[in-house]
């Protein structure tokens, strides 16, 4: 069913991103963008005043430094004077302000874990914190800390192998019952395997340089109902391996993710279309030896080195089409990312994504989110609320709800834009709503042209109250939200006036 839109949200003025919550960007005066600051570091002005000698800092040092014009921050170990950024920082002086004269390491991850500082900053660095001589006592070293933490969280997995002549099978015994395919990364890249198996919130990294070479290509198979994962690898020369191989850093370690540091592998440009004026559809394919699966709700990050600066933003992939199982032929979707992105003329990333040539190489990093499949569970009732880009997230919930919840009755998408120009995917989703009859959609639109009868305005007390109609006054219900900040927020609040519980509402925080 469908109901023709009315009235529409003031189109995003971010790319769709996921990120932790409470964040909000600040306007930067002029000359203060991001190419500018990269113009800045590679000017050769001396921006830490230090005249390009490195230093030991102490924590007796980094406590000096904590004025606007004086600022050093640590983060992982490492000091950076961040006074010639305070004025090019996105999220305003007084953010960076928190960590002055202090390790900002804990509240940086918090915000954007994802931001590439060590390249943004290598001009500011002052140095390494000095290492303490002993640990004061009652104190753990941070190494033991994190080991803490993983025996409090689900039990660590273990692995072994074995060999025919011409296979290497690795297997990991997970202890978990409810693995997927998803659940598990594997890169073998530059002489490194690396197998990441994600338990809940925490990591489990296999990580060898293998006793001989691999061929690029090997399978990955999911024990589901005993929690094991088999990694059949090719041997290049059908001799018998006398070990695995070496271990590599963080080999057999089980950590918290947030503790991890963000991996990449490069993935290739296959495809660029247009999908509305300002928006595209990427495909990027992985390595033939990279073996990954985007989970429904998790995003990735896009990584590219612009002016000899690594810059990263996050985006959540999207199914190539609402209507895959219509449109022949598809592309496998483990080796396939798909990508709407909306081009910003004046930023940075965006056009040099644009730029990008067929065959050109993107870095892309393994799936994050909190989004858990298992809120799906005995659901009727699923309310989607879009703006924008803010759409990207809802493309494979709806794909996957339609198709795998037996227990659904109805999903119905109110989607906020500005004009019927900036609707992505609008005659897919028309297409999808006539076929399926659980599946309603609804287009709003903030500054309509005159012809338009559909729905008009911002998100409101009105239309939510009028759109989020349960089927039955019992039924389980989920409400995905996902576009700016502003329209999250509002959304959220206006959710709870209408009495959905916490529990009911998943926010993709813009
Ligand atoms: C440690 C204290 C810091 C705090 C509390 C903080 C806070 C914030 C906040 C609130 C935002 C706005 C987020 C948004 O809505 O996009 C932001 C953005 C940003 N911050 Fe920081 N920040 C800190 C340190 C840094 C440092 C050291 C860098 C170094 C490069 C940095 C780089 C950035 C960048 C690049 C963005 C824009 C991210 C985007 O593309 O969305 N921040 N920060």
């Amino acid at each position: 069913m469908l109901n023709v839109p009315s009235q529409s949200f003031p189109a995003p003025s971010s790319q769709q991103r996921v990120a932790s919550g409470g964040r909000s960007k600040v306007p930067l005066k002029q000359g203060r963008s991001l190419m500018d600051w990269i113009r800045l570091t590679k000017s050769g002005k001396d921006l830490t005043g230090l005249k390009g000698r490195l230093f030991e800092v102490t924590e007796e040092e980094l406590v000096k430094h904590n004025k606007k014009d004086d600022c050093w921050i640590c983060i992982r170990g490492f000091v950076y004077n961040v006074s010639p950024y305070m004025e090019y920082h996105p999220g305003g002086e007084d953010e960076l302000m928190r960590a002055a004269g202090s390790d900002g390491t804990d509240l940086f991850d918090q915000v954007h874990r994802w931001v590439n500082y060590e390249s943004m900053l290598k001009e500011c660095l002052v140095g390494k914190m000095a290492v303490k001589p002993a640990i004061p006592k009652g104190m753990l070293p941070k190494s033991q800390v994190t080991d803490t933490r993983a025996r409090e969280g689900p039990i660590s997995p273990s692995y072994d192998w074995f060999q025919t002549d011409s296979l290497i099978t690795i297997i990991i015994y997970t202890k978990q019952k409810d693995m997927n395919l998803d659940s598990v990364i594997v890169d073998y890249q530059d002489d490194s395997f690396r197998a990441e198996t994600i338990i809940q919130d925490y990591s489990y990294l296999i990580h060898m340089e293998l006793f001989r070479e691999i061929q690029e290509d090997f399978s990955v198979r999911v024990v589901a109902n005993v929690g094991k994962i088999e990694i059949v690898l090719k041997k290049k020369e059908h001799t018998s391996w006398k070990c695995l191989g070496r271990a590599l850093e963080n080999h057999n370690s089980f950590t918290p993710r947030k503790d991890t540091a963000l991996y990449y592998r490069k993935c290739q440009l296959i495809s660029k279309e247009d999908v509305t004026h300002d928006t595209k559809l990427f495909c990027l394919m992985l390595p033939p030896s990279s073996y990954l699966q985007v989970p429904i709700g998790q995003h990735v990050y896009l990584k590219l080195t612009i002016a000899g600066t690594e810059i990263v933003k996050p985006y959540t992939p999207v199914s190539h089409s609402l209507l895959f199982k219509l449109m022949e032929p598809v592309l496998p979707n483990d080796k396939y990312i798909y990508f709407l992105i909306k081009i910003y003329p004046a930023g940075l990333f965006t056009p040099e994504l644009d730029h990008l040539q067929i065959g050109d190489f993107v870095s892309v990093s393994s799936p994050e989110g909190n989004f858990k499949i298992s809120q799906f569970q005995e659901l009727e009732d699923l309310f989607l609320l879009a703006a924008g880009t803010g759409f990207t997230p809802m493309v494979k919930i709806l794909n996957y709800a339609l198709t795998n919840i037996p227990s659904l009755r109805k999903v119905k998408l109110m989607f906020f834009n500005k004009t019927e120009d900036d609707i992505i995917w609008r005659s897919q989703l028309e297409n999808l709503a006539f076929k399926d009859k659980r599946c309603e959609v609804e287009f709003v639109l903030s500054a309509p042209t005159s012809g338009w009868n559909g729905k008009q305005g911002h998100i409101s007390p009105a239309l939510l109250s009028e759109f989020l109609k349960r089927s039955s006054d019992k039924s389980k219900v989920l409400i995905c939200i996902c576009g700016p900040t502003p329209f999250t927020e509002q959304g959220i609040r206006l959710l709870h006036d209408l009495n959905f519980s916490k529990d009911e509402i998943h926010s993709f925080t813009a």
